[in-house]
């Protein structure tokens, strides 16, 4: 039996709005102020009349220019990648030390939780198969740390400790210094920062209402603890649709109150939902291309085509099920439509149509790289104590930061298989922006596009893995391969 979600009946008119495509003066007025707050005047954000929207060169570029810096909009670490690194919850920037880095992550082997076991930091491309690593052998040893791989040597638990702690530095580690740590002010012990500003800017965009401390101001902490935990446990997506709900809500709250304090807080309070704040608030998620998640997302290569709709129900269950367990832990009926089955599919479906990665080189690599670059005989005497860390380590010594997010200027690009730009990022971009870089150079008015998948596969494997996103790529080396 088809399975009816409550909100969806009664507030469906309030669902067609939020989900109602923006207008095109809307639209262009977002983009011109985002383009100008990023300072990234030489792109324009254009109605390409074929696929909706795309970015458009203002400007001439050059071959590997950079064309712009791109803020995420919301965007999380994946939970298994949080063993491996240690960055703040808001800009993603590695924090602690290296000897941080490196202990936590030993630390973490010894108690057997896990690691990934690959490494695949080359590139942001969207592409990347992100399947969760864990160690399957979680033997501790006696005295030392388990291995996550036959390659390598663990270290005596105490010697990761002391890293850990502080207490012992590795030689040249000054030349690689990392923000210290800020715990989460909610009191979580799950988010850390970089700084004051990131933590208050966490706290204030999202992280208040989805945060697990004693401070949250979430409904019910409980609730909240079985969200997250579902949501390990099936699609880490439901992460970032959280975030998404949460940045509304938070925001209709903002504006409210000014709308309030406008109107020098008469006793006209406004009773149930105000849809025209809602929409305001809802404005930045509303810009991005979406569909519903069951109905969009491609089918695993393992499901027989005769089970499709067995399979697209199912996944439509489960996103009402970690609905449900959002609502018990955040809930705002002034903001009831955001908690509609209808919106949280879309939300999801956003997420998986402009499948963004989240990438952030390790500076662990950048150490190990420097002392094999040393000089003799400070090369030979740094590495009589680095290389135990080494081995220890084993072969995914530099292990970088992953995650999904939404950048709002990323995500109007469209795909071309023999693109002009790449998301790329550069021996510089340390955080969680996204980096986007010319080919080749782009003359003004012409479209920026970056390639979605893996340009090199044949045409075939190319537009196979094009339905995932819902098109037919027909540009010139398509056009050319077709026939
Ligand atoms: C990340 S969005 C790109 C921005 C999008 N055009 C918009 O209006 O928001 C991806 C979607 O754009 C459309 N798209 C991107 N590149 C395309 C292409 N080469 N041919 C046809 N549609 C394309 C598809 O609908 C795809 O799912």
């Amino acid at each position: 039996m088809e399975l009816i979600c409550p909100i969806d009946q009664h507030c469906s008119n309030q669902i067609a709005a939020l989900l109602r495509p923006p207008s095109l003066p809307l639209v262009q007025e977002y983009f011109e102020q985002l383009i100008s707050k990023r300072r990234c005047q030489g792109i324009k954000v254009k109605q390409n009349g074929e696929f909706g929207k795309g970015v458009f060169a203002d400007a001439d570029f050059e071959e590997e220019e950079l064309i712009f810096k791109d803020q995420m909009l919301v965007g999380a670490q994946h939970p298994s990648n949080k063993i491996d690194c240690l960055v703040c919850s808001y800009c993603f920037k590695f924090i602690g030390s290296v000897e941080q880095q490196i202990g936590r992550r030993l630390y973490l082997k010894t108690l057997g939780i896990g690691i990934s076991s690959h490494n695949g930091c080359e590139s942001n491309s969207s592409d990347e198969d992100e399947e969760d690593h864990f160690v399957q052998n979680n033997h501790i040893s006696e005295n030392g740390a388990s291995s996550s791989s036959g390659s390598t040597i663990p270290l005596p638990t105490t010697t990761v400790q002391s890293l850990m702690n502080g207490e012992f530095a590795l030689p040249y580690s000054n030349k690689f210094p990392l923000p210290s740590i800020i715990s989460c002010p909610g009191g979580c012990e799950e988010a850390f920062y970089c700084s004051k500003s990131c933590a208050e800017a966490d706290w204030e965009s999202s992280h208040c209402l989805l945060c697990t401390g004693e401070k949250s101001e979430c409904c019910s902490r409980k609730a909240l603890l079985k969200f997250i935990q579902h949501a390990n446990e099936t699609n880490d997506i439901f992460l970032l649709a959280a975030k998404a709900i949460s940045f509304t809500i938070l925001r209709y709250r903002k504006l409210k109150a000014s709308h309030l304090s406008e109107q020098e807080k008469t006793a006209s309070s406004i009773l149930g939902t105000d849809l025209s704040l809602l929409l305001e608030a809802w404005k930045p998620i509303s810009i991005g291309h979406k569909r519903r998640w069951w109905d969009c997302v491609s089918l695993p290569d393992d499901i027989d085509a005769s089970d499709e709709a067995t399979f697209r129900r199912e996944i439509r269950e489960l996103a009402f099920t970690s609905l449900q367990l959002l609502k018990e832990a955040i809930f705002d009926m002034e903001c009831e439509p955001l908690f509609s089955l209808e919106i949280y599919g879309h939300i999801i479906g956003m997420f998986e149509l402009n499948n963004l990665d989240l990438v952030v080189a390790s500076p662990v690599e950048d150490y190990f790289l420097y002392i094999d670059d040393l000089p003799y005989p400070e090369k030979k005497e740094a590495e009589k104590i680095t290389q135990l860390y080494l081995d220890a380590l084993g072969e995914d010594y530099s292990i970088c930061c992953q995650g999904t997010a939404f950048f709002p200027l990323q995500s109007c690009m469209n795909h071309s298989c023999c693109p002009n730009a790449k998301a790329f990022k550069r021996e510089e971009d340390r955080d969680g922006q996204a980096t986007i870089i010319t080919l080749r150079p782009i003359c003004k008015g012409n479209e920026v596009t970056i390639s979605y998948i893996d340009e090199d596969l044949s045409f075939e494997e190319r537009q196979a893995l094009l339905a995932d996103y819902g098109f037919r790529c027909r540009c010139p080396k398509c056009l050319d391969e077709e026939t």
